[in-house]
């Protein structure tokens, strides 16, 4: 049987994509009278989006498969402000040209996890730039900033934090929860959105849209938050040691996407299976139960239906084939990152050209520290060069750093 729309509040739960909800008495009886319009804003900071926005993303396919209708946001407007939330030092100013250039890369990423239309529970995508670039200084001054009082804008964390640390905020910058208190307030207009969602350091952005939107309409819409989602290492997920686990081919190949997930640490598979694959929870109890060498199997799984949702079907498939070629059979698999080099290219070049290795010292530590190999082969030199006389295996050379990261090398010419 497929879930209604009333089932949505129970399957965000039991997945654990719940951290707060201002009002969930209020959330659930919405959800008894009919389906919801709920939204969620992405800003156009980088030219995709990454596993961490994917608890966001996921969030939204949960309310369209149950029925509910999501709004996609792009900040194309608040983008030009820049979220002071959870920063040190104000953002970087972005021109339109990077910011629309962003936006397309983020958009592409959306139409693999929704359907999008006219009608009924089709996602719909919105741009604030819209509504929020048409704003009249003192028209917005008189009609919204007389709702909000300096003296509680100062308690919210994105204020209060940068304030304690003694470093400046720009009133470019303080203006940015009056903008996103505004989206909602617009959303709930246009399109009767009565849920807007986040990761938890939106809180503030949030309640502060419900504010407004009660002041000015006397509407009650609520906010839901889920946990910032890290890894077993305590990292916030996104962005990792080599770089932010993207969402777009362009960023990420879909091999090193796969590998992302495989590479799982234990404590993570049932939280990850629950979250990022839309298996059903009696078998992510069943996978998240193997012990010893089978939770492998489990991490597999989590790596193929994560993959199969971000890039599809075919690349998963051939990003396991590809790891099962180089991890059980020694081979070059066709998938794995691939350069070219000239003839005389040191081993260190080669490892940094990889991404194996993050600088020329990362990579000589690498090679003396043994953790280096050469199609198979442990290599202790660090001045080794690959040259016409090294063996090819398929036609390329394979470089590994440790048991799971590969690369392969082309020879020039
Ligand atoms: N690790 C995470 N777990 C859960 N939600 C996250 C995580 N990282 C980001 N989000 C949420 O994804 C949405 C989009 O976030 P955004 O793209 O701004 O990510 P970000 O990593 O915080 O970006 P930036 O570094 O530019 O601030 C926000 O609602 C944010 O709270
Ligand atoms: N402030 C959000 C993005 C956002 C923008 C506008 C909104 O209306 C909602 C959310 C973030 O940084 O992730």
């Amino acid at each position: 049987m497929s879930a209604s729309h009333i089932d949505f509040l129970r399957i965000l739960k039991e997945r654990g994509f719940v951290h707060q909800i201002t009002d969930e008495a209020a959330l659930a009886d919405q959800l008894k009278k009919g389906p919801i319009t709920a939204y969620i804003g992405f800003d156009c900071t980088a030219p995709s989006l990454h596993v961490g926005s994917l608890v966001q993303i996921m969030m939204l396919r949960w309310l369209q498969k149950t029925g509910n209708k999501p709004i996609v946001l792009m900040g194309g407007g608040t983008t030009r402000i820049g979220d002071p939330t959870g920063r040190d030092e104000s953002r970087k100013m972005l021109t339109d040209a990077d910011i629309n250039a962003n936006m397309d890369g983020i958009r592409s990423i959306f139409s693999q996890f929704l359907t999008f239309g006219d009608t009924g529970s089709d996602a719909i995508m919105v741009n604030n730039d819209d509504w929020l670039s048409k704003l009249s200084y003192i028209e917005m001054l008189r009609d919204v900033g007389t709702h909000f009082t300096i003296n509680r804008m100062l308690t919210f964390d994105s204020v209060k934090l940068r304030l304690e640390r003694e470093q400046p905020m720009t009133f470019l910058e303080f203006n940015y929860m009056i903008l996103q208190a505004y989206d909602f307030m617009e959303l709930h207009r246009r399109h009767k959105c009565v849920l807007q969602m986040g990761g938890s350091d939106q809180w503030g952005n949030i309640v502060n849209g419900m504010e407004l939107t009660r002041r000015t309409d006397g509407a009650h819409v609520i906010g839901l938050t889920t946990p910032l989602v890290t890894l077993a290492d305590g990292k916030k997920m996104g962005k990792t040691a080599a770089g932010a686990v993207w969402l777009n081919e362009a960023q990420l190949p879909a091999y090193d996407y796969w590998q992302f997930w495989r590479n799982t640490q234990d404590a993570d598979v049932g939280k990850f299976l629950r979250l990022f694959t839309e298996l059903p929870m009696d078998e992510v109890a069943r996978l998240e139960a193997l012990g010893g060498s089978e939770i492998n199997h489990a991490k597999a799984v989590l790596a193929n239906e994560a993959t199969t949702l971000c890039r599809g079907r075919a690349a998963a498939e051939a990003a396991e084939a590809t790891a099962r070629e180089v991890f059980e059979k020694g081979g070059a698999g066709e998938d794995l990152p691939t350069i070219s080099v000239k003839a005389g290219t040191s081993l260190v070049d080669a490892l940094v050209g990889l991404g194996l290795a993050s600088s020329k010292g990362d990579a000589r530590r690498q090679i003396q520290q043994g953790a280096v190999k050469v199609n198979n082969n442990a290599v202790s030199d660090v001045d080794a060069v690959i040259d016409a006389g090294t063996e090819l295996i398929d036609g390329k050379i394979k470089l590994s750093k440790g048991k799971k990261n590969h690369g392969l090398l082309s020879l020039e010419g």
